[in-house]
């Protein structure tokens, strides 16, 4: 679709489609929201927020710009969101139970303060099937709200004028105190869409299932459907009037065509007559006795008081009214005879047949949904008890109470009464099942493997579930991930209890750079050196019996040593990630942009004191950042925008992000492009961890003793390159660490290293080294001063050309000229200009909250306060009675 027929066409491209692009929302969409909170303001206020059918994210951009920091905000959508900072996201079918349990799972028993729907579905079909379409989303969308909002909530949905917004709004009235459709005036006139502000959820115990039931709510739409085409729509509408009385829904489709009368009363004589009485009760307001006849059949005993109320209003009457007006015909027309009895009882038993079938069926149907509501409504309690244990336990955590060593003793004592083994993981899953410990585990692809809450584990029991050693084993491995998360949280906790924490960690992983750990085979440049390319056990056989010699004299040899020097040790930031995504689910949050550290310690490290710390641990937050890219790029990889929308029925148009693109469809949506941004994704296969090594020591140089050792002693041969290998075999070196638990490596991280000496020599060289750098002027300072002496020696130059000017003149005298150069040559050495004085105003009295230049002050100013002032003065008071004292 071109894009030139966008712009004029329909003139999609308007003020709200430029401001989104102007302010960075990804969609125009995102000033509904805006428009919506300003009218009612839910975001403010709000910790928590769902946002259904989420994508591009334009909403969600919203909210994480008006809800409070540290807000809890979760985007769901068909296809993937591109990250947004405090967001989290995952693609998922809002009518599907998945995509419940992943709400589930992300806000634990938090509860929403507001729940947000803009969905449409993704079919460009026929207008009608579209709308209903909606509205069941709509519907959807309101069952997870129900679930997830808290008392006196909000849920905000768009709604399509349809046939079924009367009873989409007949829905919310029953759940929310306040319910209002409204129009946000960027929302195209054009367009069938409405919002609705459901405000003050009011928590219903029990929710009849009906209500979020779209076969029933919609009910109608169905039944204004004939199935048999010669059957008329109106017969169809009366008789769920009468069968289904209770619903007001008689005019939601307005009155039938050519009856614009808005009351409506017929002759008794008329539904008698009737061959479908059924229809006139549906259809009628009243029934009249006029005639005389009728007016006989007022008197008789048939016609009771009842009967006679009922036929005064027919829109006020309950199936019952229905019921006895039936009888009431079928016995009158046993008296007039227009029936013979036994084909009247026939007649009758067939008629109340009819009902009673509906009754029947209408009661089993109420009988099997209170069972189902039942158990629903014990599932959830035993949910909720499972979550409250599942809560106290990470309130534990958090509160240092229990630390992830005791969770494996609590696990055990658990499994003491039955008899279980003390490092019986599986059994201990087991106890922790029974607490409703274990809700949701996450692989390592971060796919939910196995869901369980409670006793609401309708797939069979435990034992069931470990029967073969495979699924024993994948238990096994499922609760180590767990322990694995709990001790990630941990460490977070431990990070934002103790700010240095980060930075001690960050100076440790520094130093495990230049960790020396042995010398690393780099065929690549050392094609001509025979001992390099064979290496390992025959290189130490031949080491050994030629002593250092192999290699002493060849000074090009020690080049490449000196440059080879690597470090083994260091991990791949893959290593670490994939360690994050075995973090449980219930923990952690798998997509937390930094993974490492939480809300708090992030904002705590942003502080401009930490500045410096970032530049030691550069190489550190390089890689973190590289870890988030390679997140992030994976996402994008997902989030294509065109493949994304493509067919969405509700968008307007979407621009690609990457080509400018437009793809138009019916409504009111439109994504707009974003600045590209120029990253450079992290590839594994690309990463030249000898070079990265090499540029930082080029920047940094050694900077561990033992970097410096080892340089000093290939430089001055005390060692080869070949004994330098040899070191490197070590029993610390070479052993498997897959599949170790982190807490156990960080254990081991601390101990488990060889022991390289140092010498004194280093460590005076690196305190030098380092002195020499403490003893550098700050920058800003060198630069000021340098300044200063420019200025200095152009104030010279200056003086002395003018001194020079002087000396060639004639008209004066030689005292003259030496008198004037003099001058000349003092103000050239003088220190420049005085600098104005800048005066002191104390900010109280007429200046006190005084914004911008306090009155009748001119010249330069600095606002201060009163104890300044008298400072300043003291000073020139002490400065001048000792000048006095002086003279004196
Ligand atoms: C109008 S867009 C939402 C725009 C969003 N509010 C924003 O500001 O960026 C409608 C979205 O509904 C999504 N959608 C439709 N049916 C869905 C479903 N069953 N589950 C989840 N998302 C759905 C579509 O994928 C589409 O991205």
């Amino acid at each position: 679709m071109g894009k030139s027929q966008k712009k004029t066409g329909k003139g999609r491209l308007d003020k709200y489609y430029k401001l989104a692009k102007e302010q960075g929302y990804r969609a125009r969409s995102a000033f509904k929201l805006i428009q919506l909170n300003k009218k009612f303001n839910f975001l403010e206020s709000a910790r928590c927020c769902i946002d259904l059918c989420a994508a591009p994210g334009g909403w969600l951009q919203v909210a994480s710009k008006y809800m409070p920091v540290n807000s809890v905000i979760i985007g769901v959508d068909l296809v993937p969101i591109k990250p947004i900072p405090r967001v989290v996201t995952f693609a998922s079918d809002i009518t599907t139970p998945q995509c419940r349990n992943l709400i589930r799972a992300e806000v634990k028993d938090w509860k929403a303060d507001v729940v947000l729907h803009d969905g449409a579905p993704n079919v460009g079909t026929a207008w009608v099937q579209d709308a209903y379409g909606q509205s069941e989303l709509v519907l959807m969308s309101l069952k997870l709200a129900v679930e997830f909002l808290v008392k006196g909530g909000t849920f905000v949905t768009k709604v399509f004028r349809s046939a079924d917004y009367n009873n989409l709004i007949w829905v919310f009235n029953q759940l929310f105190g306040k319910v209002e459709a409204t129009k946000p005036p960027s929302s195209r006139n054009v367009s069938a869409e409405i919002f609705v502000v459901c405000r003050e959820f009011l928590a219903p115990k029990y929710i009849d299932p009906k209500f979020l039931d779209p076969k029933h709510v919609f009910k109608d739409l169905s039944a204004s459907i004939p199935d048999d085409p010669d059957k008329p729509t109106r017969a169809h509408n009366a008789e769920a009037n009468v069968f289904q009385p209770d619903k007001k829904r008689r005019k939601r489709d307005g009155y039938e065509d050519g009856n614009y009368t808005l009351f409506k009363s017929i002759p008794a004589s008329e539904f008698i007559h009737d061959t479908d009485p059924i229809s006139v009760l549906g259809s009628v307001n009243k029934i009249t006795f006029q005639s005389d006849e009728e007016k006989q059949w007022l008197i008789l005993d048939i016609t009771s008081g009842d009967v006679k109320a009922n036929c005064n209003d027919l829109k006020v009457l309950g199936k019952g009214d229905f019921k006895t007006l039936i009888k009431w015909r079928l016995a009158l027309r046993e008296e007039l005879g227009l029936d013979v009895k036994r084909k009247d009882t026939e007649d009758a038993t067939e008629t109340v047949q009819i009902t009673d079938a509906v009754d029947e069926e209408q009661m089993i149907q109420d009988e099997l949904e209170r069972l189902n509501a039942e158990n629903a409504a014990r599932a959830k309690r035993n949910r909720r008890r499972a979550n409250e244990v599942r809560t106290k336990t990470i309130q534990r955590m958090q509160l240092q109470m229990t630390a992830p060593m005791d969770i494996g003793l609590e696990l055990q004592d658990a499994s003491l009464g039955g008899q279980d083994d003390f490092f019986d993981l599986q059994g201990a899953e087991k106890g922790m099942r029974k607490r409703g410990g274990v809700i949701t585990l996450v692989g390592a692809d971060g796919v939910v493997i196995q869901e369980s809450e409670g006793e609401d584990d309708g797939k069979g029991s435990d034992d069931e579930m470990l029967d073969s050693d495979e699924e024993r084993e994948r238990k096994t491995r499922e609760l180590e991930n767990e322990l694995d998360g709990m001790y990630e949280s941990y460490q977070g906790r431990l990070r934002e209890r103790d700010a240095k924490f980060k930075v001690k960690e960050g100076r440790e992983k520094n130093k495990e750079r230049e960790a020396w750990t042995g010398i690393k085979e780099d065929n690549s440049s050392d094609d001509d050196d025979s001992d390099a390319e064979e290496g390992g056990w025959e290189e130490m056989e031949r080491a050994k019996e030629n002593g250092d010699n192999s290699s002493s004299g060849d000074e090009s040899d020690d080049e490449d040593e000196r440059s080879q020097v690597s470090n083994k040790k260091r991990a791949l930031p893959s290593a670490k990630s994939s360690r994050d995504t075995k973090r449980a689910r219930l923990l952690t949050n798998l997509k937390e942009p930094i993974p490492s550290g939480s809300q708090a310690s992030k904002i705590w490290f942003s502080q401009d004191i930490f500045a410096g710390i970032d530049d030691d641990l550069e190489g550190i937050e390089d890689r973190r950042h590289d870890d988030i890219e390679m997140e992030d790029s994976s996402d994008d990889d997902d989030g294509n925008d065109d493949v994304e929308m493509e067919g969405n029925d509700d968008q307007d148009e979407i621009v690609d992000a990457e080509e400018g693109e437009e793809w138009d469809d019916e409504d009111d949506f439109e994504v707009v492009p974003q600045a590209e941004e120029d990253v450079d994704l992290w590839d594994v296969s690309n990463v030249d961890e000898d070079a990265l090594k090499q540029a930082h020591i080029q920047k940094h140089g050694l900077t561990t003793a033992e970097a410096v050792t080892l340089a000093q002693q290939l430089v001055n041969r005390e060692k080869s390159k070949t004994q330098l290998i040899n070191d490197g075999f070590n029993r610390y070196s070479l052993n498997a660490k897959d599949g170790l638990p982190s807490w156990f490596l960080d254990d081991e991280n601390k101990h488990y290293k060889p022991n390289i000496p140092v010498t004194k020599e280093a460590i005076a060289a690196l305190r030098a080294k380092q002195r020499a750098l403490d003893a550098r002027p700050i920058k800003k300072i060198a630069e000021a001063k340098a300044r200063k002496k420019y200025k200095a020696a152009q104030r010279l130059e200056k003086a002395m050309k003018k001194a020079e000017g002087v000396n060639d003149t004639s008209d004066m005298s030689e005292r003259e000229k030496a008198s004037q150069i003099e001058k000349l040559m003092r103000k050239g050495l003088s220190k420049g200009k005085p600098q104005k004085e800048i005066k002191l105003v104390v900010a109280k009295g007429v200046h006190k909250g005084v914004q911008g230049r306090p009155k009748g002050v001119k010249g330069r100013y600095t606002m201060v306060d009163s104890r300044m002032k008298k400072e300043v003065r003291a000073k020139k008071r002490a400065e001048k009675a000792n000048k006095k004292r002086k003279r004196a």
